[in-house]
């Protein structure tokens, strides 16, 4: 009998500040799994440093911010990576490849993803590719550095382990079973029956579960694991600063809820933006679904990571859809990222707006795809 051999996962590490990271590991995970090798995909916080030598190859993508500071979430990873015991060939079998996320405006740029390439290296291990650095500044951003890196990538993997990609570096054709797996899977309830779940739960208990059961799906540190101790309601939010003067400073005050509360010095307060209730309307309008229908929304988490999946999915009441759009997605500021046109374009029907879709979302259309979206600063509710 012929054993299969298991395909080999390729681990990606990720530590974002505002998300960026995040998609450009994403990125990574779905163009390696499009080549055929499976990928693990994790928050370096999720992550256990002490088994790192472990590891035959890992990418990492990481950003700087501050002022060439660690993101949150790679600190704990990084100060174990500077423990003195470790010896020059503590990652001696640890192959690596470092993408840095930066703004060559700041006097630190890609800061953190210099100095980790330069402490892997220190401790044995051998970068498969030079590090890549995306650039804020770069007129497509971050990602004018990512493709090209990437492809070099890909070749420079398969060269080390050719049963990485058991059908060669090269993008196999794309369909829409190449897409990646959804994030989350959400069960529509109609009104009735989302409503009576509640009837006896305290409208101001009610919003606070919404809240939370909406938080719960937002990645990294806005996510379950950092629960808040409670709720304020804000009251007031004054300008103090004139119109035009380039800063934006404001008057907040906030009242308890549901009970008083004691807080010290030092504890932080999360604001969560809303967004305009016309755009909302509009959003769940061009959707064709009820805003006032409940939602339930489960996260399908790598499996690996039973922890945070566990997490995630614990307080999963039914979210009035409404609520859910005004607190979690962002239809009416940002612009969407690259991989939404991509999305867009497995479902688009009108064969010229399909094609152009997918122009956008290939390496040729990235220029073109900035100019329309990111310069403009289109939103999602405009794109769509
Ligand atoms: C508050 C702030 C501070 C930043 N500081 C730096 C810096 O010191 N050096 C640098 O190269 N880029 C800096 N950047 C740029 C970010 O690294 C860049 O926008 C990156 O794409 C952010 O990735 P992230 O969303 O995954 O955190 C900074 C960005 C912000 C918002």
């Amino acid at each position: 009998m012929v054993m299969e051999e298991k395909p080999k996962k390729l681990l990606i590490l990720y530590a974002s500040e505002t998300g960026n990271a995040i998609d450009a590991a994403e990125r990574l995970g779905r163009e390696a799994e499009r080549r055929g090798c499976p990928v693990l995909l994790l928050s370096v916080d999720d992550f256990d440093p002490s088994s790192l030598p472990d590891q035959e190859i890992v990418i990492f993508v990481v950003s700087t911010t501050g002022q060439g500071d660690n993101p949150d979430s790679i600190k704990v990873f990084w100060k174990f990576l500077l423990q003195r015991n470790l010896t020059q060939n503590w990652l001696s079998r640890v192959n690596y490849a470092v993408f840095g996320l930066g703004d060559s405006g700041y006097q630190k740029y890609n800061f953190v993803a210099k100095k980790l390439d330069k402490r892997l290296s220190d401790l044995g291990a051998t970068a498969v590719v030079e590090r890549g650095l995306g650039d804020d500044q770069h007129s497509s951003g971050y990602e004018g550095a990512l493709d090209p890196w990437m492809s070099t990538l890909w070749k420079a993997l398969y060269q080390k382990d050719p049963k990485l990609f058991p059908k060669g570096p090269e993008l196999m054709t794309s369909n829409m079973s190449l897409m990646d797996q959804p994030k989350v899977q959400i069960t529509y309830h109609d009104v009735v029956e989302g409503t009576s779940n509640f009837s006896s739960i305290p409208d101001v208990k009610l919003l606070e579960m919404q809240i939370e059961s909406t938080r719960f799906i937002l990645p990294g540190k806005l996510a379950g694991k950092y629960s808040p101790e409670c709720f304020l309601k804000m009251v007031k939010n004054d300008p103090l600063s004139k119109a035009g003067s380039g800063k934006d400073v404001r008057h907040f005050e906030f009242e308890a809820v549901s009970s008083s509360i004691e807080y010290e010095v030092g504890d932080v307060v999360h604001i969560l933006p809303g967004q305009d209730a016309a755009a909302v309307d509009a959003f769940i309008k061009r959707c064709n679904l009820n805003p006032e229908s409940y939602i339930q929304v489960q996260v399908n988490d790598n499996k690996e990571n039973e922890q945070s999946y566990d997490l995630r999915n614990t307080l999963k009441v039914p979210v009035r859809l409404k609520t859910f759009v005004e607190l979690a997605m962002d239809v009416a500021s940002a612009s969407p990222r690259r991989y939404f046109f991509e999305v867009m374009s497995y479902f688009a029907t009108a064969e010229h707006e399909k094609e152009r879709l997918q122009y956008f979302a290939s390496p040729e259309g990235r220029d073109d795809l900035y100019e329309y979206n990111q310069k403009e600063r289109r939103t999602v509710l405009e794109v769509l």
